[in-house]
This record gives C-alpha cells, structure tokens and sequence, in this order.
C-alpha cells in the first residue's frame, strides 16, 4: 500500500461572526474532528452538499487557513511546525483547481504570464525554459502553444478549466486538490476535464482530491471517497462499494440523487430530501437524524462515532449500519428509503434503456 502523503488527526476549524440580531457571537464548525489518510497516487473524493465543509476542509489541509484544533500531517511533517521557507515549498508541493479558475486572478495577464507565475515564485528554470514549459504544458491539457498570448476571457469555461490546470500543474506539485473542477462546466465538458485529470495524474504522478457535491463526477475517476455531513465525515470507502452498498443513509440519499443519464428523468428528485440545518445549531445526536428514513429514539440522541476501518476499509458513522443493508446501485435485495427505491427503480430502467441501445 503507498504512503500517506496527507493526514487530518482530529482537524478542526470553526468561524466566528457576529450575530447582528442578538450581538453575540456565533460559531460555525465548519470542519469538526476530521480524521483522514491520503495516500500517495491515489484519488480521493471529499463530497457532500453545499455548506458541508468540503472547501474548508481543503483549505485547513493545505494550510491555505489555518486550523482551530487538530493536526495536518504532509509527507509525514506536522505543518503547524513548518518554519516559514517550509511553507513556502509546501506551496509549491500542492496546488489547487478552482471551479472558476481566474476568479482571483489578474484579468490583465495573459494565459502564458498565469501559468508561468507559480514558476517565477519557486524560482524554477530560466526565463526561457519557462516559456517553453508554458508551451509544452498548455499542449499537454489540450490548447495551441499560442494561446500563451492570449487572455483568459477570450476563453470558453473547459478551456479556462483546462489553463487552470496547466498552472496547477507548472510547479511540478505532488498532491492537486480539486475544489468543485468541473461543476461550473457544461456535463458534455465535465467528462473530458475529468478524463484529462485522470491522464495527467498517471502520467505525472499526482495525488488528486477532489471536492464535489456531485457524485456523478467522482464515480469514474476517485479510488476513495469521503462523505461528509455538517463538518464531520460521516463514511469513508472505497469508492465502488460505497456507489454500490452506501452504509450511512446520507450516503445512500446522495447516491439516489446522482443525475440519471436521461435528461427526461434527470429532474426526478435530484437532491435528498429536507433541508441542511442550520449549522449554528446543529441537531443533537446524529446531525443526519431529522432526514433520515430510518431514524430511531437513540439517533437523536447520541452521537454516532465514525467506526474503525473494516477488512475492506470502510468506516462508517451510523447506530444503525449493522441493521440496514442500504443499497445504491447494486442490483441486490435491499432496504431502501422509499425516495432512494423511486430513484433506484429511474436508475435501472435507464441503465437498461442504455444496454439496450449499446
Ligand atoms: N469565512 C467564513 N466565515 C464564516 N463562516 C464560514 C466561512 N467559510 C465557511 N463558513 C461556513 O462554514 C460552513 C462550511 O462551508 P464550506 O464552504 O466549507 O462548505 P462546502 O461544503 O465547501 O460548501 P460549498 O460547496 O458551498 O463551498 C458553512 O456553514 C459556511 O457558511
């Protein structure tokens, strides 16, 4: 098995604001006791909806903020101890893809002044050994070598995404974390950025984690993947299983709402039910509770731990994952809530619509 190159131990972050209707300040936990190992080359997957934690977990990850509890761990070294040119190498180490790639940058620069920066800033190469790797790299994701000359808005989203890439790419970084990549792109467009992510990490030898709130992005392309739930993961797998046997219901109610391939069926409950509550004042016990089909007394009332890794590595955080035998997308006699056995029973019949069509 490879090493972990990133490790969360009991990570935190919480935001403080103030409240203007009470005066008193309010705490979020946007990331609560994260524990997580990813290991070098593979995949991994953070998903979960909007307001979950994904980005923040990312971002207390790398350092990019700072933690409020907790420990990061890169290639073994504890980043709180980095000593300021430590960090600076870190930088470099690991890059991001942002869902909208020149959001924060200077519109003012062109395409090959963006992806030769993070060269300038680590110091790497000559001036013209850089410019020759800007060409080589913009080649490389899929754009003429001329477009360095060119500006970013004179580009469609997939190839902005595909520039993005090319500058996460230029410091030659180990570890590429991909903040929603593809949401803001067209689905026809989703699939070959994805596609080209996944030749880029075999043929440079990355270690991707991505961020998605939609599952359907990550089902091809990650090794495992983390669900998470009000700051807290709430299951962690192997990424077939989990598509295939979800054992938290969230997981379950988030696989039931990946968009089916039809677009005519593709409206049918394309989220899980209820709403994400406040996460100011998370419910007691199981924060999943008040949506779960199959909540009991014990739910609202104590919190579930994430439990140990079994033979196949997944962990789950449910009181009752031992009596539920959740199904996704197996074809297997299971339990299923009755929204997760609606969308199940869409599924199938486009999969078999698909087979019949192939
Ligand atoms: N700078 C901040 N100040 C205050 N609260 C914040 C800040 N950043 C995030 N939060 C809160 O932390 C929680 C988690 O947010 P985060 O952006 O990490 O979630 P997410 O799952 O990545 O969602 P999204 O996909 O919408 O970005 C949310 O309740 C959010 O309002």
């Amino acid at each position: 098995m490879n090493r972990v190159i990133l490790e969360a131990i009991a990570l935190e972050r919480r935001f403080t604001t103030d409240n203007p209707m009470f005066g008193t300040p309010t705490v979020v936990h946007a990331v609560n006791g994260v524990n997580l190992k990813v290991r070098q080359g593979e995949t991994f997957a953070i998903v979960g909806e909007s307001g979950c934690g994904k980005s923040t977990l990312a971002r207390v990850l790398t350092r990019l903020i700072p933690a409020s509890g907790g420990a990061v761990h890169f290639a073994g070294r504890d980043l709180s101890l980095l000593k300021p040119a430590e960090v600076r190498a870190l930088r470099r180490e690991i890059q991001f893809i942002f869902q909208d790639p020149f959001s924060s940058l200077n519109p003012r620069m062109t395409v090959g002044a963006l992806i030769e920066e993070p060269m300038r800033v680590h110091k790497i190469g000559t001036r013209a050994e850089r410019r020759a790797r800007v060409g080589q790299l913009l080649e490389r994701v899929g754009l003429p070598a001329q477009a360095a000359s060119r500006f970013p808005h004179e580009f469609s989203g997939g190839q902005r995404q595909r520039i993005g890439i090319a500058r996460a790419l230029a410091s030659e970084p180990t570890v590429v974390i991909g903040d929603e990549p593809v949401s803001a792109l067209d689905v026809s467009i989703q699939a070959q950025v994805v596609n080209l992510l996944a030749d880029l990490k075999e043929e440079f030898g990355l270690t991707l984690v991505v961020i998605a709130h939609d599952l359907a992005v990550i089902r091809h392309m990650a090794d495992r993947v983390a669900v998470m739930y009000l700051g807290e993961i709430v299951e962690l797998a192997p990424a077939e299983a989990l598509f295939e046997t979800p054992r938290h219901p969230y997981t379950e109610a988030l696989v039931a709402a990946i968009p089916l391939p039809d677009p005519a069926m593709r409206r049918a409950e394309a989220r899980v039910a209820g709403e994400l509550p406040n996460p100011i004042a998370p419910p007691p016990g199981c924060k999943f509770h008040p949506r779960c089909p199959y909540a009991v007394e014990r739910c609202a009332r104590e919190r579930p731990a994430l439990s140990p890794a079994d033979a196949q590595g997944r962990q789950v955080a449910c009181h009752r994952a031992a009596d539920l035998s959740l199904s996704g997308l197996a074809e297997t006699e299971t339990v299923r809530s009755p929204a997760a056995q609606r969308r199940f029973d869409l599924y199938a019949k486009a999969r078999a619509a698909e087979a019949t069509t192939e």
